[in-house]
């Protein structure tokens, strides 16, 4: 497409496939998750997170999502174990969300859309960087985190509460101290399956661990998610809504289970 990829109609989903071709690969994400289909898989190891605050470094509008990055240069904040072997380090997290609470989220399951999804993006060590490691079949490893409509979750408000500065596309600020670990579930079971970025470059890099149980947004939380902009400052204003990629066909990949 001659104009950057979004998820208009004349930029999104549907047309990703024209300057990725990817877009058709066999290991494309997300997915919709049957529970019944999942094999359990008792050699799965419980996911093992060790996150340091002081490795946070700042919260960004990229124009597709916001995302909040981390200092990678040391293994201060990793992922091990789960599915995945040897150490990835974390790089940044993001969301997707609907412009109504009856969707947002890129996986599914068992076609259950949620309000959104949160994605903990770590790379494998093993290579040098985040970009080597993102054209390779073992290089990222990404978390999965479905959010409902619930009670008012503090951990997501200290985000919420940096988005004035972040208002629109290209727009980032420093964010100092966060923990990720304060977004993740009480329970850590998950499905696991190979895939790939749900957004371009859509490269089949990621072994994705989906998480079963989703963490708590309110409505009035979920509203300030939808208060953000896709847009430039000086453009014409569009909300930053239905950042989210359809689920694409299995293509008989296994999708493995944690938990009975
Ligand atoms: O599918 B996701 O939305 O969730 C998981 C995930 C991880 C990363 C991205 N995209 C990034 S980091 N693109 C920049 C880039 C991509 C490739 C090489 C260098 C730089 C999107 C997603
Ligand atoms: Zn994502």
């Amino acid at each position: 497409m001659s104009h950057a990829w979004g998820y208009a109609a004349n930029n999104g989903p549907d047309k990703w496939v024209d300057s990725f071709p990817i877009a058709n690969g066999p290991r494309q994400s997300p997915i919709d998750i049957v529970p019944g289909e999942a094999s359990y898989d008792a050699e799965l190891k419980p996911l093992a997170l060790k996150y340091d605050p002081s490795t946070c470094l700042e919260i960004l509008n990229n124009g597709h999502s916001f995302q909040v990055t981390f200092v990678d240069d040391t293994d201060s904040s990793t992922l091990k174990d789960g599915p995945i072997s040897g150490t990835y380090r974390l790089k940044q997290f993001h969301f997707h969300w609907g412009a109504s609470d009856d969707k947002g989220s890129e996986h599914t399951v068992a076609g259950t859309k949620y309000p959104a999804e949160l994605h903990l993006v770590h790379w494998n060590t093993k290579y040098e960087s985040f970009g080597k490691a993102a054209s390779q079949p073992d290089g990222l490893a990404v978390v999965g985190v479905f959010l409902k409509i619930g009670a008012k979750n503090a951990s997501l408000q200290k985000l919420i509460d940096a988005f004035e500065s972040i208002k629109t596309k290209g727009r980032q600020s420093s964010f100092a101290n966060f923990n990720p670990a304060t977004l993740l579930p009480g329970c850590l079971d998950y499905w696991t399956y190979d895939g790939s970025l749900t957004t371009p470059p859509l490269l089949e890099s990621v072994t994705w661990i989906v998480c079963k149980e989703p963490i708590s947004i309110s409505s009035e939380q979920m509203g300030k998610f939808r208060s953000l902009l896709f847009s430039a400052e000086g453009e014409a204003e569009c909300c930053m809504v239905d950042n989210y990629r359809p689920p694409q066909p299995l293509k008989g990949r296994p999708v493995r289970a944690s938990f009975k």
